[in-house]
């Protein structure tokens, strides 16, 4: 994977909530988040279900209206971006959705799908805009055949690859990949997976990756963000925060990860018992304290009452946890308030 040059996409305090009818308060589904994303560096960006990772990825896009905050690309100032200017953000903005059996129209060939998709941005003559999507096509590991085929013809991740092809094809700066692999089988992930990184050496790519898994979001990620209740409860490099996970809620992240021996899965299941990672119910706004004090092991009566405030940690991490260092052994520098934590960048 290619090291990071330069800030792309820089996330400012982004609160984002919608109405409930059942709570009779609005639900806060991504509360106050800081998050940047460099040139050629992948994000991942992690959380159970319901922790707001697909509405911070769709404020990005455009899809969604933030509340509160500041999102810019490329240094521009997009949180407010009109039809018109997110129409020219999409050349440099793309994204690929979890599911690869409706994110292609059927009715549609491959080949007038991804032509359609380069027509808008680039206008070049017939035989150029083939010649490109057939290119394109071969990079996902496609032959040209694929061109005058329809998406009944493929599997799911050849769907998937040719997804990767439509968001590739007028060579953006960044993808938002939500949930990319979720739907593919364990075999396919990992060559879907492979594919992502391979890609991002060759269009000196940035990815925000979105995904529950960890170990899938670890395989790609230079960073990992950890969302919880829409707020985030750790990040560093992701080796770090997967190897010495600092928060009690991104430790029970990668205790809850799928081992690939049944006998220390089972060992991991007993040990946590009690201590669950389903789903988390949508976040009501405005808990007092740390949103996981209710689940936390180490919880005491500040967790309840005082938000914790996102501190350096060792190793270029960053914590939200009034405990992190006792529980953790260690020292704690300086605890301060670390309003925007940003990306390491060169
Ligand atoms: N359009 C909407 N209207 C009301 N509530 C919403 C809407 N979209 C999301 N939410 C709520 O916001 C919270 C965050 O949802 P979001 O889909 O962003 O989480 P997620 O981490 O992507 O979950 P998943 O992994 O299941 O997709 C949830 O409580 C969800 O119910």
């Amino acid at each position: 994977m290619s090291e990071p040059t330069h800030p792309l996409l820089d996330i400012q305090n982004l609160t984002i909530e919608f109405p409930s009818e059942r709570h009779g308060t609005p639900v806060r589904a991504v509360d106050d988040v800081n998050l940047v994303v460099g040139a050629g560096e992948t994000v991942g960006l992690v959380g159970e279900s319901g922790s707001g990772k697909t509405t911070l990825g769709r404020a990005v896009l455009g899809l969604t209206r933030p509340d509160t905050g500041r999102i810019t690309f490329g240094g521009k100032a997009i949180t407010h971006a009109n039809t018109k200017q997110r129409r020219a953000l999409s050349r440099y903005l793309q994204v690929v959705f979890q599911d690869p059996y409706s994110s292609l129209n059927p009715a549609r060939t491959i080949g007038q799908t991804l032509s359609e998709t380069l027509r808008v941005h680039r206008k070049l003559p017939r035989p150029e805009t083939e010649e490109r999507v057939v290119r394109m096509l071969e990079k996902v590991g496609l032959d040209r055949s694929a061109f005058a085929r329809y998406p009944a013809h493929f599997s799911g991740g050849q769907r998937q690859r040719i997804a990767i092809a439509r968001a590739l094809i007028a060579e953006p700066k960044m993808v938002i990949c939500d949930e990319p692999v979720s739907a593919l089988d364990l075999s396919v992930q990992a060559q879907v997976l492979n594919l992502f990184r391979h890609l991002q050496d060759e269009f000196s790519l940035s990815y925000l990756f979105i995904a529950h898994d960890l170990a899938v979001v670890r395989f790609l990620s230079h960073r990992i963000v950890v969302l919880y209740r829409g707020r985030v409860m750790e990040q560093g490099p992701a080796d770090t925060v997967y190897r010495r996970p600092l928060h009690p809620y991104t430790q029970a992240l990668v205790a809850a990860a799928p081992v690939p021996d049944p006998e220390a899965q089972k060992k991991r299941r007993e040990e946590r018992r009690g201590f669950t990672t389903a789903s988390a119910a949508a976040p009501a706004s405005g808990p007092a304290g740390c949103p996981f004090s209710s689940r936390c092991p180490h919880v005491v009566d500040i967790c309840h009452t005082t938000r914790p405030p996102m501190t350096i940690a060792p190793d270029d991490s960053f914590v939200a946890c009034h405990r992190w260092s006792e529980i953790n052994n260690l020292t704690a520098p300086v605890t301060r308030e670390f309003a925007t934590p940003r990306a390491e960048v060169a």
